[in-house]
């Protein structure tokens, strides 16, 4: 990575050289190209120079020709044109020619002394043939004097016309060579500079492919995390919901409401599955639908154990449709539908069974089984504690010999159903059972057949209650029945009835009649402002003047009246 980066920048930083110095190249070129030309000129105006000096020498010498032979004027007109052009044009050869070669400044010299001499020549012979005549002249000229520096003079001319003109060809060689030298110059830097770029294009290309590569790689990484946060969040608020359903299902209740949070906590937990907890008796009989949840929430309502194949195995048992072995519970085979049997096992012992039902393809399948049989795990364990909490709650209040609730049981409700028929302005009457000469039945027939005496008058007094009523068992052979929303003299028509119930009912000790009666002494909590202990002394009180009359009686409380006796009924 390092090393292509740097590679990259040095190979930047070359192309961008080659690019500025091939860019240099096209000024550098127009500089030359002008050079060469001013220099060109300069040369031109020195052979223009040059050729005008020989020009205006030669109209000189014509004209001073023809006047010198016919005498006539005119003949002199070119020569006075020369005369008054050629002395400058001489004066401003130097300033042209101003190389310092000892050749040319000496060629220069030549040119100037004999066409000044000869223009000196030429201005004698005219003025002698004006003065003196024809033959004058001619004497002059056979001397020859003048030929010799006109031809000096077209010697130097001549060759300094050949250096400038040897000047000009070394000047256009010179600018062809450097022109040549910069098209090779851009050729080749522009053939460095594209394969450079070349180069370039290949190391980007695989920097980025690279790059490319790292980035997809780093995204798989991140989804990864981000998949696996998902998970973890999901698998932490599963805790959480889970965590939750154990602390509510530790709340005292009764298993319908226990049933309805699992309900509640299975549907939250597995919503894209439906199921059905199915609860037993604690022994053979049939399992019954507690609580369903979800669309596909499986319909039957009860079945054997025997049915299921999870609760035989013990296991968790998986059955799709064209499964051999299918639970006769899970009813018709639906194409896509996955049944699962979960035995509900706690301490040991089998408490039910979760029946769910999700489609068979589902991509969480597993994870989804997983959490199942967790959910199964805890709801067996709340529900096991749940109605463990319930037996020993019962336990607690519940008399062991007779089965009645027993006296904790029978303070508390009498407790709260005086609350309520104060609140409701309704009255609780209160029956005060006591067996009759029951110390004799132990003593003559023994402590168990007393038992046996016990047991079958709680029973009776239990089946001739209602629902809402209680009977309990006040302590030995005394028994209070509680009355909810009952006036005293239908309390006393019941208390009546169960006198004579239990007057004939039936008991024998090794084959031999048992006869128990019972005394009963009734109140009632209008009389006694709601007051439990009222109410119990006001019962209690009519009882002890049950016995006094006789035994197997009725004697009704009179509170209002308390200094009276109370009343009795039978
Ligand atoms: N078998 C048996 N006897 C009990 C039990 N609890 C109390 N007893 C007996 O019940 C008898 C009550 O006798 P008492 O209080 O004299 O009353 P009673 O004999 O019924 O006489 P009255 O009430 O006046 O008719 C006692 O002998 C107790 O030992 C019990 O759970 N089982």
């Amino acid at each position: 990575m390092n090393l292509s980066f740097s590679r990259l920048k040095f190979g930047g930083i070359a192309v961008a050289v080659i690019m500025l110095l091939t860019a240099a190249v096209p000024p550098l070129s127009l500089v030359w190209v002008t050079e060469v030309r001013d220099a060109s000129l300069r040369v031109e105006d020195r052979l223009q120079a040059l050729r005008q000096v020989q020009e205006l020498l030669i109209d000189a010498e014509t004209g001073q020709r023809g006047y010198v032979i016919t005498g006539i004027e005119e003949f002199l007109q070119p020569y006075h044109a020369a005369i008054a052009t050629l002395p400058s044009a001489l004066d401003q050869l130097p300033a042209r020619f101003t190389d310092p070669s000892a050749r040319e400044q000496e060629l220069l010299r030549s040119l100037l002394s004999n066409a000044r001499e000869r223009l000196a020549g030429l201005t004698q012979n005219v003025q002698l043939r004006r003065t003196s005549g024809f033959a004058a002249v001619q004497t002059i000229i056979s001397t020859a004097e003048g030929k010799h520096h006109s031809d000096a003079v077209r010697v130097a001319v001549a060759e300094l016309s050949g250096l400038q003109e040897a000047l000009r060809a070394t000047l256009a060689e010179d600018l062809q060579s450097k022109i040549r030298s910069a098209i090779l110059f851009s050729l080749v830097s522009t053939l460095i500079s594209a394969a450079l770029l070349l180069y370039l294009a290949r190391l980007m290309a695989r920097a980025v492919g690279r790059e490319e590569r790292l980035a997809a790689q780093a995204l798989g990484t991140s989804e990864a995390l981000e998949h696996g946060m998902q998970a973890l969040r999901r698998r932490n608020d599963e805790i959480s919901d889970l965590g939750e359903m154990s602390r509510v299902l530790q709340t005292e209740m009764p298993m319908a409401e226990a049933l309805d949070i699992c309900r509640v906590f299975c549907e939250r937990l597995l919503p894209t599955a439906s199921g059905a907890l199915y609860l037993g008796d604690g022994g053979d009989g049939p399992l019954e639908r507690r609580a369903s949840w979800g669309e596909d929430a499986p319909a039957t309502a009860s079945f054997e154990p025997g049915d299921c194949w999870g609760l035989r195995r013990r296991q968790t048992h998986q059955q799709s449709a064209d499964s051999a072995l299918r639970c006769a519970h899970c009813g018709t085979a639906h194409s896509g539908w996955l049944d699962v049997c979960l035995p509900l096992i706690a301490h040991g012992g089998e408490l039910g069974l979760m029946h769910l039902r999700l489609d068979e393809q589902a991509a969480d399948r597993e994870a989804l089984l997983s959490l199942a049989q967790t959910i199964c795990e805890q709801v067996a364990l709340s529900l096991s504690n749940a109605k463990l909490r319930h037996e020993l709650r019962e336990q607690s209040l519940r008399d062991p010999l007779t089965g009645l609730h027993n006296r904790r049981f029978m303070e508390e409700m009498l407790r709260k159903e005086l609350q309520r028929a104060a609140r409701n302005q309704t009255t609780v009457s209160l029956v005060m059972v006591d067996l009759d000469n029951f110390k004799q039945i132990n003593d003559r027939h023994g402590h168990a057949a007393g038992d046996a005496v016990l047991r079958a008058a709680g029973k009776l007094l239990a089946r001739s209650l209602r629902s809402s009523d209680a009977a309990c068992r006040f302590g030995g052979e005394e028994f209070v029945l509680i009355l909810p929303n009952c006036a005293k003299a239908q309390a006393a028509q019941k208390a009546d009835q169960i006198r004579e119930a239990l007057l004939a009912l039936v008991i024998t000790d090794s084959g031999k009649p048992l006869q128990v009666t019972a005394s009963f002494g009734i109140a009632c909590s209008d009389e006694v402002n709601d007051d439990p202990q009222l109410l119990h002394e006001a019962a209690d009180g009519a009882v002890y003047e049950a016995k006094r009359r006789g035994r197997n009686c009725v004697v009704i409380s009179e509170m209002r009246s308390r200094q009276q006796q109370p009343s009795e009924t039978a």
